[in-house]
């Protein structure tokens, strides 16, 4: 045991989504992405003297639903604070956002690892408005864009639940999926408009206090949170060992070298100087708003997550993925009504279907009840895994029917043990080694023999009668 195995990770995370209102939060200007820079902004959200700001009621009630899919306890009344700081993005030299009486408390979202499924708290979600854009260019200095001044966002905090990279993967993917559902968001982290600071202190396993936090702020994707996590991890255990203390700040990552650096000392909240806005009277939120909200929210990722599992037997973690994405989700209800293997055509949409929609997803093209015939193939041992895959992508938008092209192409699986013998024994000469490091009890070498056997009948043996085969001939 490594000394970094005797210390476990801590993590909360703060996430900002911009909400998807069609203007912004206090005034009247649109909030596009990607337009000329400061073409969208007008004196209230640039913070001009005399400027009074007009709540967006749109941007409450897209909180408000976030608030009720993440079970949060809704305020009735609720109220906006200015948090003072300066940063050139920031014009105003405050942003109004909402300190100790935030619109959403007290909620949790599961997430399921391989390991099992885990509930991680949501300590609040208040509504704020985003700064603007610095941009950096090379030998002329820095400029500002302030068509983001003002866009409305929600900030998710989390308790500090999760104890992983693994966790906090999962937690990112379930809380996008639940503001997709929902429709408040587009989270694309890619375009900003969901930001990830992480926040993360280790601890001697056993130990119940929190140690020290550092805070990684705006990770933009989630190979940058895997690394930093790993990087900071180890940076905070290796600096506990040599006696030195970690120190509460807000820390950057550095891509290029995959470390984090030190960005500034934490601020307290004192810093802020928190005060109620006067210009913004409290958000009131009556009941009759509420459950009309409530009555808008769609069937949510767990809730089909249970239907999956328990009517067609996938495995928590399979119906997981699956509802992770809506369209895959309806995908798969509409597969799984029509073939008697259900299970294996989940296991078909996300390992071979979903990749080929890519990052923003979309419909998958491949009629459901291809997509049903390919799984029923599988099932009664017609064709091997790998055909299938290989089925789901070459029909994909051609609209060829599966079991036609499976006999026009010989793709049918070969489960003739005199055939498959005969070539197992060829592999046997062809790879020596590989047998005898089975017999020496590495078992992992099966599978070079196996895929040797692939190879010759063009991927369509049947991969669990050549396991045995090989096993009695190996005996
Ligand atoms: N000891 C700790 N180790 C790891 N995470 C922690 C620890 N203490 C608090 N956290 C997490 O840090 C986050 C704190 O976020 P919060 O928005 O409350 O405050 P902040 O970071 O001080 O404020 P700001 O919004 O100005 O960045 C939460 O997600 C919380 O779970
Ligand atoms: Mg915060
Ligand atoms: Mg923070």
């Amino acid at each position: 045991m490594s000394v970094r195995d005797r210390y476990e990770m801590v993590i909360g995370l703060e996430v900002h989504c911009e909400l998807k209102t069609a203007s912004k939060i206090f005034c009247s200007c649109p909030t596009a992405f990607g337009a000329e820079p400061n073409t969208q902004c007008c004196p209230v959200c640039t913070g001009l003297p005399g400027a009074l700001p007009v709540l967006n009621r749109q941007a409450v009630a897209y909180a408000v639903k976030a608030g009720l899919a993440t079970n949060c306890r809704i305020a009735s009344h609720s109220r906006q604070d200015r948090k003072n700081y300066f940063y050139p993005d920031l014009p105003k030299g405050y942003q109004i956002s909402q300190f100790d009486r935030p619109l959403c408390e007290n909620g949790f979202l599961e997430i399921e690892t391989e390991a099992g499924s885990k509930r991680i708290g949501i300590t609040r979600i208040h509504i704020e408005e985003d700064a603007g854009k610095l941009v950096h260019i090379e030998g002329q200095g820095t400029l500002v864009d302030c068509n983001r001044c003002g866009v409305p966002l929600i900030e998710i905090v989390s308790e500090p639940d999760l104890r992983s990279a693994e966790e906090t993967k999962a937690y990112l993917r379930k809380l996008r999926a639940v503001l997709l559902y929902t429709g408040v968001s587009d989270c694309r982290m890619n375009e900003g408009s969901m930001r990830c600071d992480v926040n993360l202190s280790v601890r001697r396993r056993g130990e119940e206090t929190l140690g020290t936090r550092t805070e990684m702020k705006n990770l933009n994707s989630f190979q940058f949170i895997s690394r930093a996590i790993a990087f900071e991890f180890a940076r905070q255990v290796d600096a506990l060992e040599a006696g030195e203390p970690v120190v509460q700040e807000t820390r950057r990552f550095d891509q290029a070298s995959g470390r984090t650096l030190p960005m500034r000392r934490k601020e307290d909240a004192d810093d802020y100087r928190y005060f109620p806005d006067p210009d913004l009277p409290p958000i009131a939120v009556s009941r009759e708003e509420l459950d009309a909200l409530r009555g808008e929210i769609p069937a949510l990722p767990d809730e089909r997550k249970r239907r999956y599992v328990g009517r067609w037997g996938l495995t928590p973690f399979a119906a997981e993925l699956l509802t992770l994405r809506r369209e895959a989700a309806d995908y798969f209800e509409e597969t799984a009504a029509l073939t008697r293997f259900p299970a294996l055509a989940a296991n078909l949409i996300q390992s071979a279907a979903v990749p080929l929609l890519g990052q923003d997803g979309g419909s998958i093209p491949l009629p459901p009840a291809h997509m049903a015939q390919i799984a029923d193939l599988l099932g009664e041992g017609g064709i091997n895994s790998g055909t299938a895959r290989r089925l789901v992508r070459e029909l994909w938008d051609t609209g060829r029917d599966p079991l036609e092209t499976v006999r026009a192409e010989g793709l049918g699986q070969l489960s003739d043990r005199e055939a498959l013998t005969a070539l197992a024994r060829e592999a046997l000469v062809e790879l020596p080694r590989a047998a005898g490091d089975y017999r020496n009890g590495r078992t992992a070498a099966l599978q070079s023999l196996v895929g040797r056997v692939m190879r010759k009948t063009a991927g369509r043996g049947n991969p669990a009668l050549l396991q045995e085969i090989f096993r009695s001939l190996l005996g």
